[in-house]
């Protein structure tokens, strides 16, 4: 069930004015869920959503779940329903690609390279993010950093109207980085990151120390400085120190929620307002929707 279709349906009732154009919607609303029940269900009656796509970058251990984290708390969406919520957040880790025999081996003994771009599926990657902006409902795989591989859960992304998605690289591949509408870089400084990194592999991500240092001092460190670092100039806003900055992280909060009561209110115009062929067509509705700034 897609606002596209309210809308479309809506059109029979344009010369009944704001009130007829009120009950109409409401019977269409009624006839379409007994259709498609379950679709509407699912998708939380907004299948053709145009989300505002926000990248969130930076280095090993920054804090940039956190961030993301902090900012869905902010707005109210940590404990809502995953069928409810009107931002959502997903990993760029749900992206590794599947090694072969050999590199699992390697993996195995800490000897692959996990933070080389050649390590991620950038090409699902753009796809799924494709299908977000197409407003479909999407499957993303849950990693396991115990086995170095995707693992047989998934999580199911709602069309939201927010999007967050985080990781060391998001913004290297050039039509990843692209489809972003705001970009955040989380700058951390390295030593902190180190000393989060090592107890979180070691409880987090079942690694010994030895393990966690070589792999940091042969691979994480040196790709950081190669790939990651050099995509800080990307960002559109850097926030120093992660998720402790709480005056970038509200200033954050505060755009998002104006494009998301801008969002509800054009939904609302749009479901309610009288069509008629002189009608100039919506930014929603044309899936043109711009940017909030
Ligand atoms: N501001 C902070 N203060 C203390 N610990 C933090 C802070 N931000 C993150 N952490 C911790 O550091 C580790 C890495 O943070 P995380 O947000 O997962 O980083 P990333 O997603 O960039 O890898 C986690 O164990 C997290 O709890
Ligand atoms: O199997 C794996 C996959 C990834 N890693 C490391 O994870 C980080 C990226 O995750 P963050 O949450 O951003 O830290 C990356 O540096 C990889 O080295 C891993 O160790 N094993």
């Amino acid at each position: 069930m897609s606002m596209s279709h309210i809308f479309r349906k809506s059109r029979l009732a344009v010369s009944c004015g704001i009130l007829g154009v009120r009950i109409s919607c409401r019977f269409i609303f009624t006839h379409k869920m007994s259709v498609k029940q379950a679709e509407f269900a699912d998708t939380n009656g907004f299948e053709s959503k145009t989300p505002f796509l926000i990248g969130v970058a930076g280095g090993t251990a920054s804090g940039k779940s956190t961030v993301c984290q902090r900012i869905m708390e902010k707005l109210g969406q940590q404990h809502k329903e995953q069928t409810e919520r009107r931002v959502v957040c997903i990993s760029q880790d749900s992206f590794y690609r599947t090694l072969t025999p050999s590199e699992r081996l390697r993996a195995e003994r800490g000897q692959f390279n996990f933070d080389h771009p050649d390590a991620f599926d950038d090409k699902k990657l753009l796809t799924i993010l494709k299908d977000i902006l197409a407003g479909k409902k999407v499957e993303v795989p849950e990693y396991d950093y115990i086995t170095n591989s995707i693992s047989n859960r998934s999580h199911t992304i709602y069309p939201a109207d927010v999007v967050l998605i985080e990781g060391i690289l998001v913004f290297y591949f050039p039509e990843v980085r692209e489809l972003f509408h705001m970009k955040l870089f989380v700058d951390t400084d390295s030593d902190t990151r180190l000393a989060r990194r090592v107890p979180r592999d070691i409880m987090e991500r079942g690694r010994d120390l030895e393990q966690v240092l070589n792999q940091y001092m042969n691979f994480v460190k040196p790709a950081f400085e190669e790939f990651c670092l050099p995509t800080k100039k990307f960002a559109d806003v850097i926030i120093p120190r992660g998720a402790d900055n709480l005056v970038a992280i509200d200033l954050i909060v505060q755009h998002i929620s104006e494009y998301l009561k801008k969002s509800a209110s054009d939904k609302y115009r749009l479901m309610y307002a009288p069509l008629s062929p002189s009608t100039p067509t919506s930014p929603h509705r044309s899936g043109k929707i711009g940017r909030p700034h």
